[in-house]
């Protein structure tokens, strides 16, 4: 059975007192048992999330560096997040994809970089509108996974968590159908089939794209998709609380 992981990614947003305010709202908090919280905050506040906020909580990069230390004036390296608290890290989100030019090869390096520190990779999947009017979403979706599932191994494949991200769902208020997020993360499960039934059967899949409280059950109630990567929502603690309280 997987067990469900609502993350948050704050994106280039946030601050200490908000770092604060979610320590004080999460150590409070009853919250579903089975459900695992994450945080992707900004880089500079992974060190002093991790002190302030509960242990249970994951904290998370936004993205990492490819390479492992060097001159490369502005990247942080795995080891760094690993360093100060994080555990997890998200790639190729697709703000990373399309604003900052990572594509697929840059993406698998990054995910191997996460990989070689211990860091689990949560690989963001999404289609843009015009390929979603195209009907390529299937096509878009699995091509971005089998780029990188293709050139790992088993153990390393299973260390992943996945998550399907809409671009045109992202930020604009416009929500997947539980319908149409359904049926990508059917299709993401059927590919994993093909690698390996175990696979498939335990890896999460979050969805992403203007989940809120007031949709998060529905999309969560979905067969294939466990847990959520919430952006705007995890801004406000008492959102982000209840789309937790929804998934348990
Ligand atoms: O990009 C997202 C999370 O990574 C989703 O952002 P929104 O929830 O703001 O649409």
């Amino acid at each position: 059975m997987r067990a469900p992981l609502i993350a948050g990614n704050w994106k280039m947003n946030g601050s200490l007192s908000l770092i604060d305010t979610f320590a004080e709202a999460l150590s409070g908090a009853e919250l579903p048992q089975a459900v695992t919280l994450a945080l992707a905050v900004p880089f500079p506040y992974v060190g002093v999330a991790r002190e302030r906020l509960p242990q249970s909580v994951r904290l998370a990069g936004q993205t990492l560096s490819d390479q492992p230390s060097g001159a490369f004036t502005g990247e942080v390296s795995g080891a760094m997040l690993a360093d100060v608290g994080a555990d997890m890290v998200l790639v190729g989100h697709s703000e990373r994809r399309t604003l900052f030019g990572e594509d697929d090869a840059a993406v698998l390096a990054r995910v191997q970089a996460a990989l070689g520190q211990g860091l689990t990779p949560v690989l963001c999947l999404g289609e843009t509108l015009e390929e979603r009017d195209a009907e390529r979403t299937e096509a878009v979706v699995l091509g971005q996974l089998e780029a990188v599932m293709e050139a790992l191994d088993s153990d390393e494949r299973a260390r992943l968590v996945l998550a399907y991200e809409p671009v045109w769902a992202i930020g604009t208020g416009r929500t997947a159908t539980p319908e149409q997020a359904q049926q990508v993360h059917a299709a993401i499960r059927a590919r994993l089939e093909r690698y390996d039934g175990a696979l498939a059967a335990s890896m999460q899949v979050l969805y992403g794209g203007s989940m809120k409280p007031d949709n998060a059950a529905e999309l969560l109630a979905q067969p294939d998709i466990d847990g959520g990567l919430i952006g705007g929502a995890s801004l406000k603690v008492d959102d982000f609380l209840a789309i937790c309280q929804s998934a348990g």
